[in-house]
């Protein structure tokens, strides 16, 4: 281990961000009781330029007047290269209620982005003695966001999530796709005539996976487009899982229960696991820093494995 320990990400559940457009209010009461973990109302693309004003006021209005339970609440502001931003900021900051969480930052391609909001955001919390510290997040979705996403993730000491955002993404990188996550058809090997379908989103989460990881951030997958392909949508949840990220937006509401299914360590996971951190209890007692567990190694890093799904299951039941 590097003399730099490895902060840990902050603890508390993020399996799934349920998004919703903010000029959509009829919808805000569904998403507050539904089993997503994170609610991402929308003031930037799913809102039309002349509904954005409206927008702000009922996601304002929605912060005093619904009950989120204990949901985490965030709304996504417009990108730092449109005339909306600061008035999301300041409007939402000065008349939303203290129930609003955090703030999601959108196409973010530099550190710099990030310093400007969390300075906007602490001088309207210190002018309006606003009590709760907003936390930010961040989607990388452009070629930019992704060639700085190191020093994005170091960005601010608010930061507490980063997101990849497929749709833009792609668009930024001039990736040959109109899909929004999941296989893309003309991505393939080719071996003896028959085709093996690569992921062509893989390289960049997994660069966000490292980045969040050094620096204490939670890693999340952001939208799978076609919302009628529920096997599409879990396999790109699996995949996301299994490469270290903890959640993954939800665009409608049956994709939540695949989220939180996906991004909660299932039982047997859990009793392999704790089955895995007893076998080690026994070697290391035994004065072995390995052992045999159902035919395979583990060691001591199997324990610093094992330990991710307890600690994942226990935060997620507390
Ligand atoms: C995608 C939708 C427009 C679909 O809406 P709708 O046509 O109403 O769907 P259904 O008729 O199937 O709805 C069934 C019931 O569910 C309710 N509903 C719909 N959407 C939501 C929601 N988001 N949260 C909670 N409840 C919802 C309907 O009211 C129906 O209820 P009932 O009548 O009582 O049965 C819509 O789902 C939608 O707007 N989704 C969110 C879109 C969004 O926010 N997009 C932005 C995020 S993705 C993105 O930005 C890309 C990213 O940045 C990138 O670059 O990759
Ligand atoms: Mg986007």
């Amino acid at each position: 281990m590097s003399f730099r320990v490895q902060p840990a990400a902050p603890a508390r559940p993020n399996r799934c961000q349920l998004f919703g457009p903010g000029s959509r209010p009829a919808i805000f009461e569904k998403m507050a009781t539904s089993a997503a973990d994170v609610i991402n109302l929308d003031l930037e693309d799913s809102v039309a330029p002349d509904d954005k004003p409206q927008a702000r006021r009922n996601i304002i209005d929605a912060s005093h007047n619904i009950d989120w339970g204990t949901k985490y609440l965030s709304v996504r502001i417009n990108g730092l290269d449109t005339p909306y931003w600061y008035r999301d900021v300041v409007e939402l900051l000065e008349d939303g209620s203290e129930r609003i969480d955090q703030i999601m930052i959108p196409k973010v391609g530099c550190a710099a982005d990030v310093y400007a909001v969390d300075a906007l955001v602490s001088a309207i919390e210190a002018a309006k003695g606003r009590k709760k510290r907003i936390s930010l997040e961040v989607i990388i979705e452009s070629a930019a966001g992704i060639a700085h996403v190191e020093e994005i993730a170091a960005a601010s000491s608010r930061l507490q999530a980063m997101s990849l955002g497929a749709a833009d993404f792609a668009a930024s990188m001039g990736m040959a796709t109109t899909g929004i996550g999941g296989t893309q058809e003309n991505y393939y090997m080719l071996r003896d005539g028959a085709k093996y379908w690569s992921d062509p989103w893989h390289w960049a989460q997994t660069a966000i996976v490292a980045a969040c990881r050094t620096h204490g951030i939670l890693p999340v997958d952001g939208p799978f487009g076609d919302f009628s392909d529920d096997e599409g949508f879990r396999a790109q949840a699996l995949r996301s899982a299994t490469l270290g990220m903890v959640g993954k937006w939800a665009i409608h509401p049956k994709q939540v229960t695949l989220a939180n299914e996906v991004f909660t360590p299932s039982e047997a996971a859990v009793t392999e696991a704790r089955e895995i951190l007893a076998a080690m209890e026994k070697a290391k007692a035994e004065g072995a820093g390995a052992t045999v567990y159902k035919g395979r190694l583990v060691d001591i890093a199997s324990i610093r494995q094992a330990e991710v799904i307890v600690r994942q299951a226990e935060m997620i039941k507390a």
